[in-house]
Order: C-alpha cells, then structure tokens, then sequence
C-alpha cells in the first residue's frame, strides 16, 4: 500500500506554536439572545476577544474571552483592540443606563479615555453624561455607578469629579500603587470567582504563584470538607478550573489539611530519548522474572511508565503511521533483550525490525508470511507443550524461561493472511486460517507459559480486537490522537486521548500504575543506522545488549511433494507452512539472509534501488543486460487500484484534518471533547476541544470551552451561552 496518500500533517513538523495569537471565534448568533444577559456578558468584557452581535442592539456586540497558553508559554491575543475597547464601552453604557435616566443609548454618554497597555487595556477615565432626571443627589447613587464600573471592568474606579450643572461625573481608575497592591491579572480574578462559586464562601485564597502576568497556581484553604470529600464532585471542580482556565489544570487535594492547589499541569517534552540504564541481575531469567519492569513513557510530572509483564503478561501497541508506533515498540525490544530474554518477531510491514536480526537476543524476525505463519503456530505450541509439562507434573510455571513475541502491524498481518491463505487453502482445510485461533488462544493462556506478547496495530479494531481478545492485553499504549470510536476501545471511554497534540510525535496515552490511563510522552529509540560518529550511535551502542545468549535460528520453507508417479509435484499446503522445520542459522547459511551466502551481501544497495534498475535500464556505470526487478508490492497495488475503481480502498483526501467530517454548526454548550473548532473564525486552524464546556463561573451566560492545538498549544474561549459555532466532528469509522 502506498505511503502519504493523504495530506495529512505529520507529526514531528509542528505547527508554530500558538501563532499567531488569535482572536475569538465570530460566532453567528442566534434570533434569540436576551437583552437581559447583555449586562452580565459585559463583565466579560474585560478580557472580551471577539463578539458576536447582540440582537436588538446591532451596534452592540457580546464580547467572547479567549485565554491561552503555547506549550507552556503563553498564548498572547491579538485582534482589533480598538473595536473591543468600544465594545466594552457599549456594554459599561448598557449597564449604566437605568441609573443614568437616559431613553436612548448614545456612544457619547460614556466616553472612556486614556487606556492602559494591557489587552484591551483599562480606560484610566470615564465620563459620564447623565439625564437631568437621574438621582444624582441620592447619597447611593454614585456608588451604585461605582459599583458597575467595578463589576464591569474588574477595576476599581473612584469619583474624580462631578459637574451636576453640567450632568457630567468623571471617574479615574484607582491605580495598583492606589491600591498598594497588584493588580491581579484577569485569570486570577476569573480563577477566585469559578473557586468561591465551587467550594463556597470559606474559601480563600492563600497563594498565589505568577510567572508574569500568567497565573501559575493558587493555593486555597476552605472549611468545606464535607463538601469535598465526595471525589465526584473534586473532578468536577477541578473540570471546571481546568475549562475555565488558560492552559491545561489540575487540583492537588489535601483533604486533611483542608487544602487545594490548582496548577498548571507540566508540559510533557517533545522527545525522550531511552536512557542507556542496563538492568541488573540478568544472569539468571528465572531469578529475576518478576523483578522484570520495562520503562516505556515519562508522565507530565517525569514518573516513569513501568511494564510489569510478570504483572501484567501482554501488551497492546496502537498509533497511525508517524505516530511512533515502531520506536516504542522498538523501545520494548530493546530492553527485553538487554534482560537477555529471547524474542521472537513477526514483522507485517516487513521492515520494521529487519535491522533487528542481528540485534542480539532477537533470535528470529519473520517477514513473510509463510514465516509469519510458522512463527504463531511454534509459539503456539510450546504454550501447550508448557502446559502439558505442568500437567504431567515434569515442571512448574517457575521453571519456565520467559519469551517474548511481537506481533507487529498485527491488522496487516491478519489481512495478508485471509489473502495468501486463500491461494493455499486445500479441500479439508478449515475456513479461516488456523492461525488466528492460535493467536487467541495465546492471549488467553501464554501468561502462564511465560509467554509474552507485544501486538501492535494501526488501528484497535473491533472486528479482531473486541471485548474478550482486548481484555487479555492488559498493558496499553495508545499513540497519538485517538477517535471517540478508538478511544472506546482502547479505554472504554471515548474522551480519553482524543484531545493529544497531533504535531507531537511520541505523545501518548499510557496504562499507569494504578491501571488508569495518562497523557505520557514515549521514549525514543535511537535510529538503528545511526551515523557512526553520532550521539545517537552512541546511544544505540549503549543500550545494545552485551551479550547474546540465544542464537538466531531460520524457518526452513517447505518443499513442494514430489509426485512419484512423474505427476506435478504438490505445492506445500498451509499445514506444511505452519509446520515448517526451524533451525539455527549458523547450520544453514542457505537461508540465512545475513550469511552472505544467501547473496544479499553481494548487492549495491543504491544501485539495486535506483530508479533506472526498476525500470530494467542499464547506465553507463553499469553497462550490460538489465532485467526488471520483480516488485513484491505490485500485485498489491493492482489490488488496491481494482478496490478504489469500485468505490472502496484507498481515497486520496486533500483535507489536512482527515478523520473528522465537514464543519456543521453546533451550540457551545453541545461540544463535547474530540470535537474541532475554530479559535479565530475562518482561519482553517482548528483546535480540539479537550474538556466538557461548563456554565463560565466567572461570567454568567457564557459556556467556557477548553481547547488544545496540534502543536501542545491549549487555551479556554468562552462563548455566549445560545451562540452557535462551527465544528468539525470525528467521522464514525474514523
Ligand atoms: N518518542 C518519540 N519522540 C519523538 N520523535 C519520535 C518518537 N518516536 C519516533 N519519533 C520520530 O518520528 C518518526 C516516525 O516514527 P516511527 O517510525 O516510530 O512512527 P510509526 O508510527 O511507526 O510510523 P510508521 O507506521 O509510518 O512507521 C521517526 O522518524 C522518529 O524520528
């Protein structure tokens, strides 16, 4: 099948991250929104990026927040700060009306001056044109004006002068060395508010950590224990902080001390290469079995994703193609052997592990399917030869020497062999080939052999992988972003890894200790044909084993039965295939690829590869006869052409974001996670949204929707509650 049919982004070409700063989505709203809500939408306004038109009102509009973070770093807005600062001060004169007896709103009643720098800034003055009718002379009525002021602004405003002959107040900003304090920064205030609405009035906030003007953590004590003793309803809080707030959080709960620190989560880095760490005590497979732990992943705090396969026997590997699938499984195959474990390969796409055969301790890597074949059925039956052992009492499961299988490219592998199964199959023959019972049977039982599988595959399907078959593998990676469908398979809930960053190669979603599954980053396994003088040779030479304890051994194909009445002879049937002889490379140097006399060291690479050597063309370099090479995939790809003829197969897809179906328009509060929207509206950028929106507690009648970009970008928009925004969904059988 041909590679990169699609458009698709690669991961590891990371978008720039967070540029460039974007404003809010322009949501069309609809016939709908009430002229009520207009005043509490204004408080947004301080931090309004974006509006959406408020009917009734057409000149004024519904400010959107958007709040940010690049990978740690913040997402800066840009956008037109003149519109959004006469925004603000349509919503302050909206506000003010009713106590300032005026009939119509004008632009020239509240005039705001001398903005601070900030986005969009803070007007240092406001004046104020009141009707002759207003109840400038009530003692409450100027801090009632305050009060707005302040609600609206989340600034604090005093009066500098009042004109009643004139029907003017002018009002000035109180200043942070006014205030003798800082000024907190918007998401503070926003954070303080969503806090005391969750946890209560007891509430207070004890700390506070800044890195600028970005809010890091707060620290909060309450007397609400009783409250919060239901974990339920610690998710929930810590939910909403997380949607509400810019950037990914998280809770740390003292439930003891009364405590709660909301926190930034860590940005997980880009790569990590393995650690050259050679394990300990390896003399012995039997003594250290279950000491046995296989590093694979860091979390976002730098813990150590661990496969305990004594704990847990078998483990599942799942990613689109650049996901980093081969590395990890790479990363697994490299340990496994620096323990001195023997492994064994079925390698589908063939040359995925073929630098592995000489890597010591993998003593076979079967690349064609005959081989492949073999392979399962010879795992298959030392498993029932252990078993027998056990059962006629000649040995216990403790005398077992471990091995490991993978089963690589493992939905590739079973369609390769339904197709070459079908040529072969005889009369008498089972329907389906044998081997994927076989393959069944060693999910179920191989623990107790000490048989250990790693099964990879692009894609969890249900078709081979469903209910009792997943179960069995305990361990999981999932790499890269997954679909509601996939993330449902793989962890039984559809919002769990549906949200990772595309551009990240590595990232992904990982069995932790306690069974639960976490956002982790993979290690990275050095390139096996590392320049010889590179760090990563280095690297690679480190965590190669020392030793070679078990030899590499060869799958001896069988020959066609002579017909001794000089008939054709009969082709090998599958059950010679399966049951083909093994044996150790170095007796037979005729089928070992690598000896040299199987010829393919005699060949020149860059010659053989060359475009002019496919096309049966000799050069002047090379004079003489050229034959065309006959090419393996050909007859797959006739196939695939035949399939796309009917309709099915392969599509070529010019869309980047493939897997999610054409924009539809959808409420703000009806995302749900996975779903892609668009932060700044018509842009093509789409994000995805990574929590459930919830009711914004800092601004009422606003959804907060937690988003996150391709390149680890996060941010949190909120929009107008009955607003409608495009999005772009998973596709069903995505
Ligand atoms: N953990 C990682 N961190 C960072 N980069 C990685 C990581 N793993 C792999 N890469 C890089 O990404 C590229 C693709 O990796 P890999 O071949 O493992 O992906 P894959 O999912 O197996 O893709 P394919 O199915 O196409 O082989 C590699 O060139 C590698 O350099």
């Amino acid at each position: 099948m041909p590679a990169a049919r699609t458009l698709q982004r690669r991961p590891g070409t990371p978008r720039p991250p967070a540029a460039p700063p974007a404003p809010a989505a322009k949501v069309p709203s609809r016939p709908t929104t009430h002229l009520r809500d207009a005043g509490l939408l204004a408080a947004a306004g301080v931090a309004g990026f974006g509006a959406a038109p408020l009917v009734g009102y057409p000149g004024l509009e519904v400010p959107s927040l958007l709040l940010g973070l690049g990978g740690g770093a913040a997402l800066a807005v840009t956008g037109q700060r003149t519109k959004l600062r006469r925004e603000l001060e349509d919503k302050v004169l909206e506000a003010l009306a009713p106590l300032l007896g005026v009939r119509h709103l004008d632009r020239r009643i509240v005039k705001m001056t001398k903005w601070t720098n900030r986005w969009p800034g803070l007007p240092a003055k406001v004046r104020i044109h009141y009707a002759p009718g207003a109840p400038d002379s009530d003692p409450m009525w100027k801090s009632e004006i305050l009060a707005v002021l302040d609600s609206r602004m989340l600034a604090r405003y005093e009066v500098a002068r009042h004109e009643p002959r004139r029907c003017t107040l002018w009002l000035t900003l109180v200043t942070k060395e006014q205030t003798e304090g800082k000024e907190p920064p918007y998401s503070q205030v926003r954070a303080e508010r969503a806090i005391t609405e969750l946890i209560g009035p007891t509430a207070k906030v004890t700390d506070v950590e800044l890195d600028g003007e970005e809010l890091c953590s707060l620290t909060v004590t309450h007397q609400a224990g009783a409250k919060l003793a239901a974990s339920g309803y610690r998710n929930r809080i810590e939910r909403v902080i997380s949607t509400m707030m810019p950037g990914r959080w998280r809770a740390v709960w003292d439930l003891e001390g009364d405590e709660v620190r909301f926190e930034v989560r860590p940005t997980l880095p880009s790569s990590v290469w393995l650690p050259p760490r050679a394990p300990e005590d390896t003399e012995d497979l039997l003594r250290n079995y279950r000491q046995v732990k296989i590093p694979c992943a860091i979390d976002e705090d730098g813990r150590e994703i661990l496969w305990y396969p004594a704990r847990v026997p078998q483990a599942m590997l799942t990613g689109g193609t650049g996901t980093g699938k081969t590395s990890t499984a790479h990363v697994l195959l490299g340990q496994f052997t620096q323990y001195g474990w023997p492994a064994w390969v079925l390698d589908a796409k063939r040359v995925e592990f073929l630098d592995f055969r000489t890597w010591p301790n993998v003593q076979i890597v079967a690349g064609s399917i005959p081989q492949q074949v073999a392979l399962i059925r010879r795992v298959w039956e030392l498993m029932e030869y252990r078993y027998q052992l056990i059962e006629e009492g000649k040995a216990t499961v403790n005398d077992f020497e471990p091995l490991v299988v993978f089963l690589d490219e493992f939905a590739e592998f079973r369609s390769n062999l339904f197709e070459w199964y079908a040529q072969i199959k005889v009369k008498g023959d089972p329907t389906k080939p044998p081997t994927l019972a076989e393959v069944a049977s060693l999910a179920r039982k191989a623990r107790t052999a000490r048989i250990h599988l790693v099964l990879s595959t692009q894609r969890p399907d249900a078709e081979f992988l469903g209910g009792e078959m997943r179960d069995n593998f305990g361990f999981r990676i999932s790499m890269g972003r997954l679909s509601p469908q996939g993330a449902m398979m793989m962890w039984e809930n559809p919002a769990v890894g549906v949200s990772l960053p595309r551009a990240r190669t590595g990232r992904a979603t990982a069995t932790h200790e306690d069974g639960k599954p976490v956002e982790v980053q993979c290690y990275r396994f050095p390139d096996i044909n590392a320049d010889e003088d590179s760090e990563e040779r280095q690297l690679l030479e480190s965590i190669r084993p020392a030793e070679a304890r078990w030899p590499r051994l060869v799958i001896v194909p069988p020959e066609a039965q002579v017909d001794l009445d000089g008939g054709e002879p009969t082709p090998p049937t599958f059950r010679d295939y399966a049951r083909a002889v093994w044996d150790l490379a170095e007796n037979r140097p005729d089928l070992d690829p690598l000896s040299g006399a199987a010829g393919e060291d005699a060949v020149d690479g860059r010659e053989l590869s060359s475009t002019m050597a496919s096309l049966g063309i000799s050069t002047s370099d090379h004079p003489g006869p050229c034959s065309r090479p006959h090419l393996r995939l050909v007859d797959a790809l006739e196939q695939d052409a035949a399939e796309t003829e009917q309709g099915g197969g392969l599509t070529w897809d010019l869309d980047e974001y493939v897997g999610y179906a054409p924009p539809v328009s959808c409420a703000a509060r009806d995302l749900v996670v996975g779903d892609l929207i668009q932060i700044e509206d018509g842009a093509g950028e789409w994000v995805v949204v990574d929590e459930p929106p919830e009711e914004d507690l800092a601004a009422p009648g606003m959804i907060a929707v937690s988003w996150r970009g391709d390149g680890d970008e996060s941010g949190s928009i909120s929009l107008p509650d009955d607003n409608y925004i495009e999005v772009r969904r998973p596709e069903e059988d995505a």
